[in-house]
């Protein structure tokens, strides 16, 4: 997938611009507070409907404006080259969207995200693998969603009937509303959405090592899933085993919605093992491999962002990154204060460049 053209209207200090990226490397510049970041945020938020600096949407719409406005025109490999998609959405400061996908409105976001599969690395992205458990199984479902059909309307009823114990735990109904009549879909659901997840992190484990050959050769990596109840029981006996703890707490305290992922760095948890700037480089990694995975499955690459690369990696580090950025066969942006020092890293690729001043963008 492949962004032939993007507009973006009143998004942070972004005015009004539209660009036409290169399929391949795109490096924004700019100074500090320019609107760098922005841009990358606005692609972000085509491909999840949210930003990933906040949740809230007047943060994101422009001081003084009622919305913003984010549009794109993009190009799958399955498509004639005339034939392109037009997606976008605008969105009040109360949140209020409208999607439109070829000029028809869409009611679910999840449609959009299906059409532009997106991968975010910045600085703060370590938190993937330093902070709590969250971010990592949204990891999981977002490859899922985008690689496995099944996979989302499984996630779909594992949520909602969760949602539906967790209330009827909350307000110590779950006895007298029938609550237990429930708990086998959602074992059901629960086993299907884990069997899936286990299954896609082993095809993720050694696509890893071969990608952490070339930045962390010194470990041995392995991936593994924590499910989220006791291996040994199914998931309806670690319900029926917890009920009462349950019934006490008011939420459910086992299953997929508790699962998580570690990563070891030769038997040792890399958290513990690793520096700061070689966690940066698992974290690129993993993000690396995800699209990896993605173009296996579908044919065709994500887009890939990344927001300050220099921060934290050695020369020949961000080097090596580079390279695989160019390897990865991805549409790239890429923010940087001296875009030129950037672009002779990708030498051998024609890198296009765009130039940010106070919100608005020249190409250069
Ligand atoms: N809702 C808003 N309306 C107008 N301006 C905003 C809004 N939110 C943030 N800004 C401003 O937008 C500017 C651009 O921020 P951004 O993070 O995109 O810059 P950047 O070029 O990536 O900078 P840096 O190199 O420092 O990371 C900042 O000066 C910020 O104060």
């Amino acid at each position: 997938m492949q962004l032939t053209q993007l507009s973006i209207s009143h998004f942070r200090n972004l005015e009004t611009i539209a660009l036409e990226p290169a399929a391949g490397i795109n490096i924004i510049g700019g100074e500090n507070g320019s609107g760098k970041t922005s841009i990358l945020e606005a692609i972000y938020s085509l491909g999840f409907g949210r930003s990933f600096r906040t949740h809230q949407s007047r943060q994101v719409v422009q001081d003084e404006k009622d919305a913003f406005t984010l549009f794109a025109r993009v190009q799958s490999s399955s498509m004639d080259r005339d034939d392109q998609l037009k997606v976008g959405f605008r969105r009040q400061r109360n949140g209020d969207t409208e999607i439109r996908i070829n000029g028809e409105n869409e009611r679910k976001f999840s449609a959009l995200a299906r059409l532009m599969p997106v991968q975010l690395i910045t600085p703060e992205g370590v938190a993937l693998v330093t902070e709590g458990p969250k971010l990592r199984r949204q990891f999981m479902d977002w490859g899922l969603f985008h690689v496995e059909q099944s996979y989302y309307p499984n996630w779909l009823t594992f949520s909602r009937l969760l949602k539906q114990r967790n209330a009827l735990l909350k307000q110590r109904v779950y006895d007298s509303q029938g609550g237990a009549v429930w708990d086998k879909q959602l074992a059901e659901a629960g086993e299907a959405v884990t069997a899936a997840r286990r299954n896609y992190l082993n095809g993720l484990n050694s696509q890893l090592n071969s990608y952490c050959q070339t930045f962390l050769p010194q470990y041995e990596f392995e991936f593994k899933l924590l499910q989220g109840w006791f291996d040994e029981l199914s998931l309806s006996a670690a319900l029926g085993e917890k009920l009462e703890l349950d019934k006490r707490q008011g939420f459910t305290s086992v299953g997929p919605n508790k699962a998580e992922w570690q990563i070891r760095a030769d038997g040792i948890d890399a958290r513990e093992r690793l520096s700061r700037g070689q966690l940066k480089l698992l974290v690129a990694a993993l993000r690396l491999v995800q699209s990896a995975d993605y173009f296996s499955h579908r044919g065709e690459p994500c887009v890939i962002l990344v927001d300050d690369l220099p921060a934290e990696l050695d020369s020949e580090n961000q080097q090596k990154f580079c390279d695989a950025l160019v390897q990865s066969g991805s549409q790239v942006f890429v923010t940087a204060i001296h875009q030129e020092e950037l672009k002779s890293r990708f030498q051998s690729t024609e890198a296009r460049l765009f130039h940010v001043e106070h919100g608005t963008i020249k190409n250069d």
